[in-house]
């Protein structure tokens, strides 16, 4: 049975510490592949910044050059709330003989007993959790926790740092870093 990792994200924009945990885990659990799924609306945080249609074409130049890396616009072809438990509904009927496994930051871990149809979900697919900055990585939920490198990158910090003109080049993957300034995004 292939074994493939999901990160789901608003990746406004994405940052190398997606990419470092998105590697860690796949290696830590011999995965085959690891899917990016950008979400369309996030479920529990204001709207993005940028639209999904750009989110997933930086997500797309983030991981571009990793053969084991893919990203899945499958969450942009619905409306309303990205829910996690609709993807993988949709995932598993889709591909019933893959193993998922869903990767969250310790924020999301944190997080999880308001996620929508928690108890379902928590059957429905395997957690897997790594560290962050801030966060303990402490759940009365089954989330099998992998020892990945603890980056202290987050999405909002790169837009405020590029608000105020401070540096993000080496926070960004360069591709994504063009990008953002072709387009002039969160200045
Ligand atoms: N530096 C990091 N270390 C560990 N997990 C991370 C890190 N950055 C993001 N994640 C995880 O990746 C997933 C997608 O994150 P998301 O795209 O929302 O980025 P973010 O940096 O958390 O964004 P924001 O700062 O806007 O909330 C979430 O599960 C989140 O916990
Ligand atoms: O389904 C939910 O209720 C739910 C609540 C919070 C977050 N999620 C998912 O968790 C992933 C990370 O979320 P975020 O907002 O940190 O980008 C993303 O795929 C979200 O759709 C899902």
């Amino acid at each position: 049975m292939k074994k493939i990792g999901l990160l789901g994200g608003t990746f406004d924009p994405p940052h190398i510490g997606h990419l470092i945990i998105a590697d860690d885990v796949y290696h830590e659990l011999g995965l085959d592949e690891v899917w990016f799924i950008p979400s369309q609306i996030p479920p529990h945080k204001n709207a993005a910044s940028v639209s999904a249609d750009k989110r997933l074409e930086m997500v797309e130049k983030a991981t571009s050059g990793r053969d084991y890396f893919f990203v899945k616009g499958i969450e942009l072809q619905r409306t309303g709330p990205s829910y996690t438990i609709d993807t993988i509904k949709q995932l598993k009927e889709l591909y019933p003989d893959i193993d998922f496994y869903f990767i969250i930051g310790a924020d999301m871990v944190e997080y999880l007993p308001q996620w929508q149809a928690i108890d379902e979900l928590i059957h429905a697919i395997q957690f897997v959790g790594v560290k962050r900055p801030g966060f303990d990585l402490v759940t009365p939920y089954p989330v099998r926790l992998v020892d990945s490198l603890v980056v202290d990158i987050s999405s909002s910090d790169v837009r405020s740092r590029i608000k105020t003109r401070r540096p993000v080049r080496y926070l960004l993957p360069e591709s994504v870093d063009r990008y953002i300034r072709e387009h002039k995004l969160y200045e």
